[in-house]
């Protein structure tokens, strides 16, 4: 559920009441808040209320995310924590990640459906699945069965796909393939994180994707080595956490034709996705 109050993002996509809505007409329903929001604790009590499982905030909208994670478990939903494409993981500490129950890695900047998804973060990916091997780490933007392999192989095992199923005309086998390829990854990485406890090596293994790119990982491994800590150049990182910042610090907003500058690709509008489910 993608809760968007065109201030952090230039976009405005429903709030509690249609959450409401939703476990009223579907009991049950695991829905897993995903706050694109300025005023991350403002709205805490208002989605539990409203049925909410799974509370995710973002890391640059706040000074304080253990306030806003203490606040999400003192209801009984789950706690997680966003970041955008311009900032590093190593900005989540070890208290936070230890506090939450989920890491989002935002693949595209947030804002809207049908961005181009952004494989430089992946090696955020792997950092965070390497200092929290038990944590759920989700992707989300522009991920479906292209780029699901570099998405499972860096350690995410909890994917949002928007466009890649509601475009499709079989949504349930999407489903199945991008949960199939996250299993594979995860039993294969718990099984190198095994081999790396007891003292073995592991193949750095080089995968060939797709777009005729290679990369490769230890993705079981803690050792500082075998993760990227800093994947963009100082300045490029900057400039990119300023854009991700803007809007609370300068009063300055993204706009949805930078947001489409930034990814390079057009935005599919939310009408059209649901026509297409
Ligand atoms: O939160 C966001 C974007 O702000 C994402 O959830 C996208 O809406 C996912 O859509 P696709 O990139 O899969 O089309």
């Amino acid at each position: 559920m993608d809760i968007m109050d065109g201030h952090f993002v230039p976009n405005i996509v429903m709030g509690a009441p249609v959450i409401a809505s939703v476990s009223k007409a579907v009991p049950n329903i695991f829905m897993d808040c995903h706050m694109m929001v300025s005023d991350p604790g403002n709205w805490v009590k208002d989605i539990s209320e409203a049925g909410g499982a799974s509370y995710t905030f973002h890391l640059e909208a706040t000074d304080d995310p253990m306030d806003v994670v203490r606040q999400i478990k003192a209801t009984k939903m789950r706690a997680a924590v966003a970041i955008n494409p311009g900032t590093p993981a190593s900005e989540i500490s070890d208290e936070l990640g230890k506090a939450v129950d989920m890491i989002l890695v935002m693949t595209v900047w947030p804002g809207a459906g049908g961005q181009k998804f952004m494989k430089e973060c992946m090696p955020k990916v792997a950092e965070l699945r390497a200092r929290f091997p038990d944590l759920d780490v989700e992707v989300d933007g522009g991920v479906g069965p292209k780029t699901i392999d570099r998405c499972a192989d860096a350690g995410a095992n909890i994917i949002v796909a928007g466009t890649a199923i509601f475009n499709h005309s079989s949504p349930k086998d999407v489903i199945k393939f991008l949960r199939t390829r996250c299993d594979e990854a995860q039993e294969r990485i718990k099984r190198e994180r095994e081999r790396i406890a007891r003292g073995e090596s592991v193949d750095h293994e080089i995968k060939h994707y797709e777009d005729g790119r290679k990369s490769g990982w230890h993705s079981g491994a803690i050792t500082p080595l075998s993760y990227p800590r800093v994947y963009m150049s100082a300045s490029k990182r900057e400039k990119l956490r300023r854009e991700s910042q803007g809007a609370l610090e300068r009063g300055e907003r993204p706009t949805m034709s930078s947001l489409q500058g930034m990814s390079g690709l057009s935005i599919t509008p939310a009408a059209s996705a649901v026509e297409g489910k």
